[in-house]
């Protein structure tokens, strides 16, 4: 299977560089910025498959910066999408938790009422929305919480302030699922394969590491793991200023995904045991 990814240097698609058949797609390549040149390459690759690992994904800079997120997070994808389509090879995209406006406790499923809180959120909404309406082979995987040795994440960011700390305030009422890059990776391309054999399985899913914890919960087992001595004092997002609001409830209900590609929700705290043993050697 021939995989054209978009995306080199961040999380999703350093992990996806790992396997047979993958060619990933830096800015040089295909700039998301500019949507003609994402659909000009679908166009002219002889590929099975599509996966986006690409996005804009600051989300508090995206407040001050729509038009950018708009196009690289709404607009190049629903170009893949539709390039794809003419092609007739499916296109695997990666969205977000923040499509939802984080009400309740119950894990959102994925044809629950979307209702995303800032630019982000909208931005990703606007992809998912693109490509749906282009009708093509797709899954729209939404996923949440990413961490890996790579790139930014929560993980690197308490390592880097443990190492200068030995206390922080986190927030403790935002509950998720934390998520590898590496699980996610696998998912893609499981799903990709599927997608190939069968289009009927086209559709929105959700998939995240479980258990659903708090960020301080999360914060808390990865200075357990790393053996960082650093005091984690539970805060509400209220005392913990930013420009973008996020999500309250983040869980995400992935029982379809299981149902449909036989991929369960992996426990993150083994993710997290990788990518501490990665970032020591
Ligand atoms: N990170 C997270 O916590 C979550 C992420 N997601 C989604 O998962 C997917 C993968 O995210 P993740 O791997 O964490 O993202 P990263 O932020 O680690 O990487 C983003 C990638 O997109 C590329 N990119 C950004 N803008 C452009 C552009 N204009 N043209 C070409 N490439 C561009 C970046 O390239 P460059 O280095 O050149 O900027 C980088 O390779 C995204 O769809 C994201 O929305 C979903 C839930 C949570
Ligand atoms: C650094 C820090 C963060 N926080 C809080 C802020 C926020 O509510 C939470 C996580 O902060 P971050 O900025 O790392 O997370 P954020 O960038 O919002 O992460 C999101 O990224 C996008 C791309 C997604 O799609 C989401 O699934 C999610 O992973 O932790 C604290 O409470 N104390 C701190 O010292
Ligand atoms: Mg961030």
């Amino acid at each position: 299977m021939k995989v054209l990814v978009f995306g080199q240097t961040g999380q999703l698609a350093t992990e996806l560089a790992q396997f047979d058949g993958v060619t990933c797609l830096g800015r040089r390549d295909a700039d998301l910025t500019n949507p003609r040149a994402c659909e000009a390459v679908i166009a002219q690759a002889d590929m099975d498959v599509v996966i986006n690992a690409a996005a804009y994904t600051a989300v508090d800079r995206s407040e001050e910066d729509r038009d950018t997120a708009m196009i690289v997070n709404a607009m190049a994808p629903t170009a893949m999408a539709a390039a794809a389509a003419t092609r007739g090879i499916p296109l695997v995209h990666i969205s977000t938790d923040y499509v939802f406006d984080g009400s309740g406790t119950t894990p959102w499923k994925p044809d629950d009422a979307t209702g995303p809180l800032g630019v982000y959120g909208s931005s990703k909404l606007g992809g998912e929305k693109g490509i749906t309406a282009t009708g093509g082979t797709h899954a729209i995987l939404r996923t949440a919480w990413v961490f890996s040795a790579h790139g930014t994440n929560f993980v690197k960011t308490m390592l880097r302030l443990g190492a200068e700390r030995d206390a922080l305030n986190i927030v403790a009422d935002q509950i998720g699922g934390p998520t590898p890059a590496r699980d996610i990776a696998a998912a893609c391309m499981r799903i990709a394969r599927a997608l190939t054999e069968d289009p009927t399985k086209s559709g929105t899913y959700h998939f995240s590491g479980a258990p659903d914890v708090s960020w301080a919960n999360f914060a808390r087992e990865i200075f357990a793991q790393s053996g960082l001595s650093v005091d984690v004092t539970d805060i509400p997002t209220t005392a913990y200023s930013t420009s973008a609001k996020r999500p309250a409830n983040s869980r995400l209900d992935c029982r379809m995904t299981t149902a449909t590609f036989g991929i369960a929700r992996p426990d993150w705290r083994r993710g997290l045991a990788q990518v501490v043993a990665d970032l020591n050697t």
